[in-house]
């Protein structure tokens, strides 16, 4: 970190340590620990993570500044080692630089991937999906309460989905065709997504990557594994054509024969890894929190029964467009992305300028995290921020900041996350399905915990347990 180069007009900085820098302030969980900071120092503060300089943002306005006025300054991502090792090198739509290849991975998902035409041709494997959870729950809990433990079975859920959507394939139940193979592929992914985020010394202080080290060693195994395993998907299709398919992957391989300059292998088996890696611990995570705030607030759930049953009945089960009826439960999913907003400091920015936020310098190449966790918490912005109330999404007025809106969990401007729609199809659905079936109750008299655990995407620390018991639906549905 050159000194001489140094603005001297940066965001307000805590004392700092030669050369790890502020390194030794970042604790688990991130955006609490940045939070605290940025409460000492103000909206914008500036770190060093080692060399990098790293600024976080915990304003809205300033998030405004930074997603319209600097939108394509900030478009950029910087470049960790999990991206060059699990990501090809930075080729992924999440990991891509900014630049005319990214713009064709965001062309090609906006059309072939995230589109509400392609969407709605996985809406029944989506829909088989969430029955079969149905039912399995329906297992002990058709005359009575059984205690069902609730987050291995959504992530689960939201695994055989993605896993289905791409490659027509389950992973877990029953079904699973190639029990071992699912198996190792279950644990892959595993160990991948615990690598994630900002985990790596090495990506701040360089030197640390020039010794063998742990983190490298393993992240660049799991990224060779991680190839085969993709690769395997694609040619077990690329093989099999006459078997009637409808899958992600048949499809892009389709596009392949037609445009192979825009379609080759690794960009099909990027999109993939995409789907698997962004698309389903998220909407995962995002039901478990939904659930849990649903047990400690049960008039909130009683009301969403109510309007489940004013709206859809007791005859047939909610449709993912049925959400769009339902505004209360859209309530409580807004009001769940915003206390436990699944990526809480968004998908790391880089600077590819100099530019200002707030009247400060930001030089080219800064890390920009935007702490969307502490933002969706700011008293300013929101009354009594900290309970959980559905209602106040009903009328909420337009926020001071009339270009972003006043929550982010998707992020905002060119980086905002494209899977948005096919997520809240699944967590409306599924939410939706499990009160309109289900009476749900605490196991105990305590309060669900609360707590965050580790991992990028802000898991539950203690798994969701719950008492369930079937409702009259689930007689005449599923007997
Ligand atoms: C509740 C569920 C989800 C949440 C809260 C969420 C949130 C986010 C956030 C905050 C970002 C980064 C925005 C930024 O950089 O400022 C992002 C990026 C992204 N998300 Fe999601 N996401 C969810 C589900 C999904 C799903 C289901 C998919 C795909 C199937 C997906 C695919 C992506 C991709 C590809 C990017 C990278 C976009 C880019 O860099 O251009 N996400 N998501």
């Amino acid at each position: 970190f050159n000194l001489r180069t140094r603005p001297t007009n940066l965001p307000p900085s805590p004392p700092s340590l030669p050369i790890i820098g502020h390194l030794h302030y970042i604790k688990i969980p991130l955006h609490r620990t940045l939070h605290k900071l940025s409460a000492k120092y103000g909206p914008l503060i500036s770190l060093r993570f080692g060399s990098r300089l790293v600024v976080v943002v915990s304003s809205l306005p300033a998030v405004e500044e930074c997603f319209t006025k600097n939108d394509i300054v900030l478009a950029n991502r910087p470049r960790l080692l999990f991206g060059k090792h699990i990501g090809y090198n930075h080729t992924t739509m999440v990991g891509s630089p900014y630049g005319d290849h990214w713009r064709n991975l965001r062309r090609i998902g906006a059309i072939e991937i995230f589109s509400a035409s392609r969407l709605n041709k996985f809406a029944g494997t989506r829909k088989d999906e969430v029955e079969r959870l149905l039912k399995k729950l329906s297992r002990n809990s058709m005359h009575g309460y059984s205690k069902v433990e609730m987050q291995s079975s959504i992530s689960e859920l939201t695994f055989n989905i993605s896993m289905r959507m791409a490659a027509g394939k389950r992973y877990f139940g029953d079904e699973v065709r190639d029990v071992e193979e699912a198996r190792q592929s279950r644990e892959l992914i595993k160990q991948i997504v615990s690598m994630g985020g900002v985990s790596n010394p090495g990506d701040f202080i360089p030197m640390m990557n020039w010794v063998p080290n742990g983190y490298k060693r393993k992240v660049s195994r799991l990224g060779k594994r991680m190839d085969r395993f993709l690769q395997g998907l694609i040619d077990e299709h690329r093989s099999n054509k006459e078997e009637e398919r409808n899958t992600m992957i048949d499809h892009l391989l389709s596009l392949q024969e037609t445009e192979p300059e825009y379609y080759g292998d690794e960009i099909i088996k990027g999109i993939v890894l995409v789907l698997l890696l962004a698309g389903t611990d998220t909407s995962a995570v995002t039901i478990e929190w939904a659930l849990a705030h649903l047990l400690n607030n049960p008039e909130v759930l009683k009301k969403a029964r109510e309007e489940l049953d004013n709206q859809i009945g007791e005859k047939q089960l909610a449709e993912e467009l049925d959400v769009s009826k339902l505004p209360y439960l859209q309530g409580i999913i807004y009001e769940t992305l915003r206390l436990n907003p699944a990526a809480p400091m968004l998908v790391p920015h880089l600077t590819s300028n100099n530019c200002t936020i707030s009247e400060y310098e930001i030089p080219r190449d800064t890390i920009v995290l935007v702490n969307a966790w502490a933002i969706h918490r700011d008293p300013s912005q929101w009354e009594e921020p900290t309970l959980f109330k559905p209602e106040r999404h009903q009328n909420l007025e337009s926020s001071d900041h009339h270009q972003i809106p006043k929550m982010i969990p998707f992020g905002v401007g060119r980086r905002a996350c494209p899977g948005s729609s096919m997520a809240q199809r699944v967590v409306g659905l599924t939410l939706a399905t499990l009160i309109q079936c289900y009476e749900w109750e605490r196991i105990g008299e305590e309060k669900v915990d609360m707590t965050e655990g580790r991992g990028v995407t802000m898991p539950k620390v203690v798994p969701l347990e719950a008492m369930c018991k079937a409702r009259p639906i689930v007689h005449n549905i599923f007997n």
